[in-house]
């Protein structure tokens, strides 16, 4: 057993301090600690784990964790305290999917200099996937992840990326029709751009945070949206100058696309669609505020956009249950979008009524304002959610959204569905509904 310089632990003014003897102290900020576990094949101290900030000068450098071995934990911070968790604790190693290309290209740092060092302190056994391309983790959740599902076997996969990591293995779970025996436990790193899914759970504060509840979570169903698409609808690749059938099999009366966050048309999926080429993507989450104000502001000096279709909702009495169709009066529109989750960036939060994972698919409309008016109220969506207030918001919960495009031009019918762009064909349609399976879990910790 490998010596260990054990530490006496004392807490004063938010600040935890490590001695060894005199003059050899550790202080660690409390906001910065991840945990504190048992220090494996030890009878007795801890370690305590925080992420340790600055670093190299380089921006990309996410901080380093490291642990500190204590000999007991001050009363006041055994709250911290935490065993390793049952998903953790499989005979399967841990399955570490490393998303090279996501957000500004930090995954493999933050595996490197946090999540690497975290496994090794909590002692378990892990496999790591390094993306080679926008299909690894296609490959990877049907080589592996379904087939483990499949035949009965636990599986924790912790996914460095951005939410596109997530749909991917949403995208092939859901379209598989083999019978899944065990759910995959999916614990998220953030490290994309917008993480949606991980900023709507709670994890806003960097990678630490989602290993605060990797440690500290529990397992939870993801809701997930089902989009039907009518049968022209084509996926808009290759930064916008490809196309790519949606499904495999043709001659269906429609496609399905699966989705855990967010369906739209109009300004919101114009910007994901025209900002989604290298060039944008080297600007982080600005991408999707320059690509706003370029559609806003057309450089000919014209009005924005006014997006032409009909839109009918389905709700659901919440006395009765029974369901209700409605058109909406208005056929023109700016801003159309239905969602499961609070926030579509880390202080974006679109639906403030959303629960996270609870499962409510609510819709987000406004017809055609002047820029500036648009652009007010982005704004208030970011601070706060209170956009939601205003009196030209629609903001209700449906159970399901159907979009009859009547639109002349592809570029004002393509909507996004978790960043995927489908370019409607004319006179096409678009239905959103949840979906009743439940084929993943997501670790998640309740604040
Ligand atoms: N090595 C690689 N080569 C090419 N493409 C890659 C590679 N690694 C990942 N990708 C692709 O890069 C994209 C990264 O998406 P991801 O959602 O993880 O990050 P993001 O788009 O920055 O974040 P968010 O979706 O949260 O806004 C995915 O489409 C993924 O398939």
């Amino acid at each position: 057993m490998a010596a260990i310089n054990i530490r006496t632990a004392t807490v004063t003014d938010g600040i935890l301090t490590c001695t060894s003897s005199p003059g050899d102290e550790i202080q660690i900020q409390l906001d910065d600690i991840v945990g504190v576990v048992q220090i494996p094949e030890h009878d007795r101290g801890y370690n305590v784990l925080f992420v340790e900030r600055g670093g190299p000068d380089d921006v990309n450098f996410p901080g380093r964790l490291t642990g500190v071995p204590i000999s007991s934990l001050p009363s006041s911070l055994s709250h911290l305290m935490t065993e390793v968790p049952s998903y953790l604790q499989h005979d399967a190693p841990v399955q570490v999917v490393v998303s090279t290309r996501s957000g500004t290209g930090a995954a493999s740092a933050v595996f490197q200099h946090i999540v690497r060092p975290f496994l090794a302190y909590l002692g378990l056994n892990h496999e790591v996937y390094e993306t080679q391309s926008s299909q690894t983790i296609l490959e990877l959740s049907q080589s592996r992840f379904l087939k483990h599902a499949c035949a009965g076997k636990p599986q924790t996969i912790l996914l460095l990326s951005g939410d596109g990591g997530l749909i991917d293995i949403v995208d092939v779970f859901y379209k598989s029709s083999r019978s899944i025996e065990v759910p995959p436990n999916i614990a998220l790193i953030p490290c994309g751009t917008g993480n949606a899914m991980a900023s709507s759970i709670g994890l806003r504060n960097g990678p630490a945070s989602g290993l605060v509840t990797l440690l500290r979570g529990t397992p939870c169903s993801v809701p997930i949206l089902t989009a039907k698409v009518s049968p022209g609808g084509q996926l808009v690749i290759d930064e916008g100058h490809g196309r790519a059938p949606i499904d495999v099999q043709p001659d269906l009366p429609h496609h399905t696309i699966y989705g855990a966050v967010v369906a739209s048309w109009g300004l919101h999926a114009t910007l994901v669609a025209d900002s989604d080429t290298s060039e944008y993507r080297k600007f982080g989450s600005e991408r999707f505020q320059m690509a706003a104000k370029e559609l806003l502001y057309p450089s000919d000096n014209t009005e924005p956009h006014r997006f032409q279709g009909k839109i009918t909702l389905t709700t659901s009495s919440p006395q009765t249950g029974e369901l209700r169709e409605e058109t909406l009066a208005a056929q023109e529109h700016m801003y159309v979008l239905a969602t499961l989750v609070p926030r579509l960036e880390k202080e974006f939060l679109i639906s403030p009524a959303s629960e996270p994972l609870g499962g409510q698919l609510r819709l987000l409309q406004f017809g055609p304002v002047p820029a500036a008016e648009a652009m007010r109220l982005m704004t208030l969506a970011y601070q706060g959610g209170q956009h939601v207030a205003e009196p030209s918001v629609t903001y209700t919960e449906v159970e399901r959204v159907r979009i009859e495009f009547q639109e002349e031009q592809e570029r004002w019918r393509r909507v996004c569905i978790d960043g995927k762009i489908v370019a409607i064909e004319a006179g096409g349609w678009l239905e959103i509904c949840k979906e009743p399976r439940e084929l993943l879990y997501l670790i998640y910790s309740k604040p």
